[in-house]
């Protein structure tokens, strides 16, 4: 019975593509979907990134039956530790392999406190349609009801998937597809912490199948314009908090320590505190500093000439961008341009 039923997701998967099991690449890059804890109940207090690919791999049995499956570990860090360097190399290991024949999704493993950043700066630097799904697990490996197991079984479904062609890069965990623009982490513990709030999820995964309601209308992947294959660094951005109170205190300092480009993440609608940080971004952007209004809150537009007179100032604002995110792009911008007005451009396009 077991066997048939196996059978049966494979035809219905494969069927989605043609003959014979898409080829997944399985990239794993650590996290708590690779943690251990001291016992099945620990939940918190364990430690991430220790087990490696193959332990990952081997824990779900049945992905072969969905997949031609192939492992590789990029690196192994707790995702708090993610940094410029590791995203370079693994854009760079990302359109290596999808420029293979041989390979028709990836799927990255990752930790979840930045799964929202890594997976738009793929977004952006990618340059394929092949499905890309990132997914990682809020509990260890070692857990009672360990949610990486399921997560990684239906991340490498959705990666071998027709459905996921073409829709940019993807974030699946607990049954719900998200965009990599605008997913965001939304609850330090629970398994169901990944939103894309107000927009909405693109879809869900249920009955080992991929189903998709909208997709996001901005450009990304083989649409975008950035490019990192001969990029080894990328610039210096830094993000200023918005809160009651502010001094200039932090702007200066990143100015000071070589910032090429500043997000403000301003309470409201990305609104500067005057009369303290206003006059220290003026500064900054006269340095040749590019400024980003982006706002603390979560939701919404930043809008263009509102509460700061953007035009006056030379600032850009971020469109709907978190400041995480309205980070990356900002740093992508400057590989390729330091004109506000281009900068703008790019950031009511992606
Ligand atoms: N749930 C997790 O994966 C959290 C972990 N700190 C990480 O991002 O690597």
């Amino acid at each position: 019975m077991g066997t048939l039923f196996a059978l049966l997701i494979s035809l219905d998967v494969a069927n989605a593509r043609g003959p014979g099991l898409p080829n997944v690449m399985v990239l794993a890059t650590g996290g708590t979907i690779a943690g251990t804890g001291a016992s099945s109940t620990t939940v918190v207090g364990y430690t991430a990134a220790t087990v490696g690919i193959d332990t990952l791999l081997n824990a779900v049995p049945e992905l072969k039956t969905v997949a031609n499956v192939k492992g590789e570990q990029v690196f192994q860090i707790a995702s708090e530790n993610m940094n410029n360097d590791y995203w370079l190399k693994l854009a760079k290991r990302v359109n290596a392999l999808l420029a293979q024949d041989d390979v028709d999704g990836i799927v990255i493993t990752h930790g979840t406190d930045t799964i929202e950043e890594t997976s738009y700066f793929l977004d952006l630097v990618v340059k394929s349609r092949k499905p890309v799904v990132i997914v990682g697990a809020m509990r260890p490996s070692t857990a009672i009801s360990a949610d990486g197991p399921i997560n990684l079984f239906n991340a490498v479904i959705l990666a071998g998937s027709e459905e996921a062609v073409g829709k940019g890069v993807l974030v699946a965990l607990n049954d719900q597809i998200n965009a990599a623009r605008e997913v965001t982490k939304n609850n330090t513990s629970t398994a169901d912490t990944f939103r894309t709030p107000e927009l909405g999820f693109l879809g869900y995964m249920q009955g080992n199948k991929p189903y998709f309601y909208r997709q996001s209308t901005r450009r990304h992947t083989a649409d975008s314009e950035f490019d990192v294959s001969n990029l080894e660094t990328l610039p210096q951005v830094d993000i200023v908090y918005g809160y009651a109170n502010m001094n200039r205190v932090a702007v200066d300092a990143f100015v000071a320590a070589g910032a090429k480009g500043i997000v403000h993440a301003g309470v409201g609608d990305g609104s500067l505190a005057r009369p303290a940080v206003e006059p220290a971004l003026d500064e900054a952007r006269k340095k040749g500093v590019v400024i980003v209004r982006s706002s603390r809150v979560g939701n919404g537009i930043v809008a263009r000439n509102g509460e700061a007179k953007d035009d006056e100032h030379d600032f850009v604002v971020s469109d709907t961008l978190n400041p995480q995110k309205a980070r990356i792009l900002l740093m992508l911008a400057l590989t390729k341009t330091s004109d506000t007005k281009e900068i703008q451009r790019m950031f009511y396009t992606y």
